[in-house]
């Protein structure tokens, strides 16, 4: 079985002060799910224990002369296991092409991290009926040889679900995550034990229908991970699914 994971993603959000969600955070993370935290990198040597940690974002090289980046060997020595790569975020404000990405997730692999890939459609290419052409290009483009259920999780994305509140309906998940999975399988030889997680507009009303599909394995939280009020229903959901 994939391992249940409950991501945080705190985005550009948070100071000092927000340690206190994230040590509340994990005082009530639930067993039998990895409870996982990307906040800024400022904050990601404060993080408390009982969580793990992730990064946002890393350049692809492992040091040199490139301002205000930041890389994986960097994540890794502030506490980080794991970082995300391909957020649509990234792709949309920072011009992050599938090549860019695949470079990012081969830095990630070599600092010893996890990749977090981020797949997903614009409302424009599901109109269109593209969704699975989409997936499975980025996944193609982005994720290089070599991935493996130590080194890599995969989070579905539709982009016109992220911070809009609008959550994709269980069947578009469950049909999406059921093709990704056959493609993981096809591809990979551990690709059924590849978590695959869901993201947009993911909360605590919605988390125990969505976890409940077979080929979700968890879920990429960006709005609902900023409080542990929040974020703990979704990860106990999670643990019950
Ligand atoms: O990385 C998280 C996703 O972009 C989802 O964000 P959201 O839960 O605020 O929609």
């Amino acid at each position: 079985m994939p391992q249940k994971i409950a991501a945080g993603n705190w985005k550009m959000n948070g100071t000092r002060a927000a340690l206190d969600e994230a040590r509340a955070t994990a005082a009530g993370a639930p067993d039998g799910v990895l409870t996982l935290i990307c906040p800024p990198a400022t904050l990601l040597p404060l993080m408390p224990a009982g969580l793990a940690k992730g990064g946002q974002a890393c350049h692809p090289a492992a040091s040199g002369a490139h301002t205000g980046d930041i890389a994986a060997p960097m994540l890794a020595d502030a506490g980080a296991t794991h970082c995300l790569a391909g957020h649509s975020e990234r792709r949309q404000d920072h011009g992050e092409t599938d090549a860019d990405v695949a470079a990012q997730v081969s830095a990630i692999w070599s600092a010893g991290l996890t990749a977090i890939l981020c797949i997903g459609e614009t409302l424009a290419e599901r109109e269109a009926g593209r969704t699975l052409d989409v997936l499975f290009s980025q996944l193609e483009g982005s994720l290089p040889e070599g991935a493996t259920a130590a080194n890599t999780v995969i989070a579905y994305e539709p982009v016109w679900a992220i911070g809009t509140g609008k959550v994709a309906s269980p069947e578009q998940v469950d049909e999406v995550h059921d093709a990704l999975r056959g493609r993981l399988i096809d591809k990979l030889a551990e690709g059924g034990e590849i978590a695959l997680l869901y993201g947009g507009s993911v909360k605590a009303g919605n988390a125990a229908e969505l976890f409940a599909l077979e080929n979700v394995n968890g879920g990429l939280v960006g709005g609902a991970s900023l409080t542990a009020d929040d974020f703990l229903p979704i990860a106990r959901a999670l643990a019950e699914s």
